[in-house]
């Protein structure tokens, strides 16, 4: 079910192409057309792009404060329940990443210091092209509340002009999302970018997506903040004959039944490991669903790599940054130390990725392509900017004059010595 790639070509060909750089183009080759006719002719394009891609376009994007309200009442309320309990996971993890504004006293002459502020205007992308996803409003938007942000824009797709599904609503309620677009895709991204007549310019976009949506994050950065490129998901699980092949297998088809273009590897060391999950996959996916989704990602973009030795295994996985690494070894927490590049880490035979997809506590927008090799998972500090200050007295400035003024000169930037020694009468 998924094919065996040698490691060499696992290298050479999935790993040296993570971002594959042909089918990227087509992606920004398309989504830079939506954003300047967009920019151009704003509700107009958005309604235009909507008719091409999602059917009728709604009659008003925004949804309204009674159709929130009713949403309560239309979900069963032990899934409310259930969303509710994820939202405070959610929420006491990513409490504890905040920082606050401090002042480091050098001493009574010189005082320097950096405060925290946060974004003011958020928009959040929610997906919803081929599935519903109200964890990746609770993972978007409690990050956002607990920086301070004000504002916060929600986007989301719907078919044919129907009502947001409830579930969303809901959501947005309990993470404390402003307002609701019915609105996705390119000509989400770039109404968020740009404003149309409707919907208001933020200063940042953040959220997952699929590839068009990432490539249009990636072509409106510069004129608004994001977070990362967070695109079609992926999981890499290391594992060796401890692994149990019906947890490996399932794993697998979690990320692969995400979209045709996710990715799954497994990377053992273990040739039997890979012969009974490919067994598993056959059965597990004839049950599925979304077996069509699933079987053609693990066919076309997934692959089960044999290694020698775990080291290499943590080698490969390091190259690759994985956006979901899954360390299905026994004694797992001793491989901390080897993790070099992933999004986000699940450690042992009963930690699925599935469970932080809902309701741990980490957050699931994550990088993908490659990119954690530089990026980070979604988190308070992508909602805060930082401004650093100084003071100095009038003593302290007469002390550091001499040097300041030495490395104006060497610059050729003069009037920058005279701002120092205009004061300090020199
Ligand atoms: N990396 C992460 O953190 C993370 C988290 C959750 C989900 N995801 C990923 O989010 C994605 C969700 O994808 P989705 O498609 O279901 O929903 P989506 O909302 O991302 O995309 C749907 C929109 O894409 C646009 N679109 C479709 N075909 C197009 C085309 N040919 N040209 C231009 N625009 C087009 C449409 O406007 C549509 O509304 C999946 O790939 C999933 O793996 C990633
Ligand atoms: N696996 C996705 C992150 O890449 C998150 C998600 C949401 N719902 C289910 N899964
Ligand atoms: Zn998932």
């Amino acid at each position: 079910m998924i094919p065996s790639i040698q490691k060499n070509q696992f290298i050479d060909s999935v790993i040296r192409n993570n971002s594959d750089n042909t089918a990227k183009e087509s992606y920004l080759k398309d989504a830079k057309e939506i954003i300047s006719e967009v920019k151009q002719f704003g509700d107009k394009a958005v309604r235009k792009y909507i008719a091409k891609f999602d059917g009728d376009a709604p009659t008003y994007f925004e949804v309204s404060k009674e159709e929130r309200e009713e949403a309560w009442s239309k979900l069963d309320k032990s899934l409310v329940e259930s969303l509710q309990k994820a939202a405070k996971n959610i929420q006491s993890f990513h409490e504890k990443q905040k920082n606050t504004s401090r002042m480091m006293e050098v001493d009574e002459d010189i005082i320097s210091g950096q405060l925290y502020r946060p974004i003011e205007k958020v928009g959040i992308y929610v997906p919803g092209g081929t599935a519903c996803y109200p964890s990746s409003v609770l993972m978007n938007a409690i990050p956002a509340v607990i920086a301070g942000v004000q504002e916060i824009v929600m986007v989301t797709p719907v078919k044919n002009g129907e009502e947001i599904s409830p579930i969303l609503a809901v959501a947005a309620d309990i993470a404390g999302v402003t307002k609701i677009y019915r609105v996705g895709g390119v000509q989400a991204i770039a109404a968020l970018a740009y404003g149309t007549e409707t919907i208001a310019k933020v200063d940042k976009i953040v959220g997952p997506g699929n590839a068009y949506v990432a490539a249009a994050k990636q072509l409106v950065y510069g004129d608004v903040g994001i977070d990362m490129i967070a695109g079609p998901s992926e999981v890499a699980i290391i594992a060796d004959d401890s692994a149990n092949p019906i947890f490996v297998a399932a794993d697998l088809i979690a990320q692969a039944e995400h979209d045709v273009n996710a990715r799954a590897f497994l990377i053992t060391t273990s040739e039997q490991l890979i012969t009974k999950v490919n067994e598993e996959l056959r059965k597990q996916c004839e049950e599925l669903p979304r077996q069509d989704i699933a079987t053609k990602s693990l066919r076309d973009k997934g692959a089960s790599v044999l290694v020698d030795s775990i080291e290499e295994a943590f080698y490969i996985a390091n190259q690759l940054a994985p956006e979901h690494l899954e360390v299905q070894l026994n004694d797992p927490l001793s491989y901390l130390p080897k993790i070099k590049h992933a999004g986000s880490v699940f450690l042992g035979h009963y930690t699925p990725e599935a469970l932080g997809d809902y309701f741990a506590g980490p957050n699931h927008v994550l990088p993908t392509s490659g990119t954690a090799k530089f990026s980070s998972g979604l988190s308070v500090d992508d909602f805060v900017k930082k401004t650093t200050y100084l003071y100095y007295s009038e003593q302290a400035l007469r002390e550091a004059s001499e040097h300041v003024v030495n490395i104006a000169n060497e610059e050729e930037l003069e009037g920058h010595g005279k701002a120092v020694l205009k004061r300090i009468g020199g």
